[in-house]
C-alpha cells in the first residue's frame, strides 16, 4: 500500500486511466473493463483494474486541483511502477467554436499554479506538455472511431470559481482551448518520473456562454472520450 492509494503491489496495471471524480472512475469501470476489481477505496478515491480487449488497464480516481492529482500521479508512478497516464476529465470551453460534449486533447498546460514555480525556484516558467507519442496514438484512434477531436492547449487553474474572467478572454485570444484543473500538474510529474501522461477532456461548460452539463453527466457520460482513452492506452 502507498500513502493514499490501498492497492498491493501488481494491482495495478502499467496503464492508468485517471478521472478526477472517482465515481467517474467506477462508472469507467463498470461499463468499459472486462473483469474489473477495486484494488482501493482509501479517502473514497476509487481505484479498478480490468481488461479492455483483452489487455490489463485501471481507472483511478484522482480528485479535484493539483494538489490531489499529484499525489495520486506521484504514487502510481513510483510506488506500482505506472507508466502511461492518461486524464479523462471535464472542462470549462472558452474557444468560442467548442460545443458542449467536444472532445480536446490537451497538446500543453498553462497554470495558474505555484507548485512548477516553487519547483524551479522561481527562475523558470517550465512548460509542462503531454507526450508526443501518446497524443499521436489518441488522434489516429479518435480518427479509427470517427470522432471529432480538437487538439491545443489548455489551462489547468486553482480555482474552479474566478474573479478574473478578462484573463479567460486572454488566453482564448492565445489560442487556449479551455480549463480545466490538473493537467500542468501530471504533465510534469510524468515528465519528472519518465513516464507518459496525456490529458482527454470533454466540454462540460461553456464559460463565456454559460452553458453547462448535469454532475449525473459529468459522473456517467462522455463516453467517447473514454473510449479514445482505452483505445489509446493500449497500444
Ligand atoms: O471532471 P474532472 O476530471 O474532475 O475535471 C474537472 O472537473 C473538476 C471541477 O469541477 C476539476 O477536477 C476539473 O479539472
Ligand atoms: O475546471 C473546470 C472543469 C469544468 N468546467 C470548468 O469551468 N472548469
Amino acid at each position: 500500500m502507498s500513502i493514499h492509494i490501498g492497492a498491493e503491489p501488481g494491482d495495478i496495471a502499467e496503464r492508468v486511466l485517471m478521472p478526477g471524480d472517482p465515481l467517474r472512475a467506477k462508472w469507467i469501470a463498470e461499463t468499459y473493463l472486462d473483469d474489473a476489481k477495486c484494488y482501493t477505496q482509501v479517502r473514497g478515491m476509487l481505484g479498478y483494474t480490468g481488461r479492455w480487449q483483452g489487455v490489463e488497464v485501471s481507472v483511478q480516481g484522482s480528485g479535484m486541483g493539483m494538489p490531489s492529482a499529484s499525489i495520486y500521479a506521484h504514487e502510481l508512478i513510483n510506488d506500482y511502477g505506472v507508466k502511461t497516464l492518461i486524464r479523462v476529465g471535464s472542462c470549462g470551453a472558452l474557444a468560442e467554436e467548442l460545443q458542449l460534449r467536444d472532445v480536446i486533447a490537451a497538446s500543453g498546460a498553462s497554470t495558474d499554479s505555484n507548485m512548477n514555480r516553487a519547483r524551479f525556484d522561481g527562475l523558470i516558467d517550465y512548460a509542462p506538455v503531454a507526450d508526443f507519442g501518446l497524443l499521436r496514438t489518441a488522434v489516429e484512434k479518435a480518427e479509427q472511431r470517427g470522432i471529432p477531436m480538437t487538439v491545443g492547449p489548455i489551462l489547468a487553474a486553482d480555482a474552479f470559481y474566478t474573479d478574473r474572467p478578462d484573463l479567460y478572454d486572454s488566453l482564448a485570444d492565445y489560442g487556449v482551448l479551455a480549463v480545466e484543473m490538473e493537467s500542468a500538474a501530471l504533465y510534469t510529474i510524468a515528465a519528472r518520473f519518465k513516464a507518459r501522461a496525456l490529458t482527454l477532456l470533454t466540454v462540460s461548460d461553456h464559460i463565456k456562454r454559460g452553458e453547462k452539463t448535469t454532475s449525473q453527466e459529468r459522473e456517467q457520460t462522455f463516453g467517447q472520450m473514454v473510449e479514445i482513452a482505452l483505445d489509446t492506452a493500449i497500444a
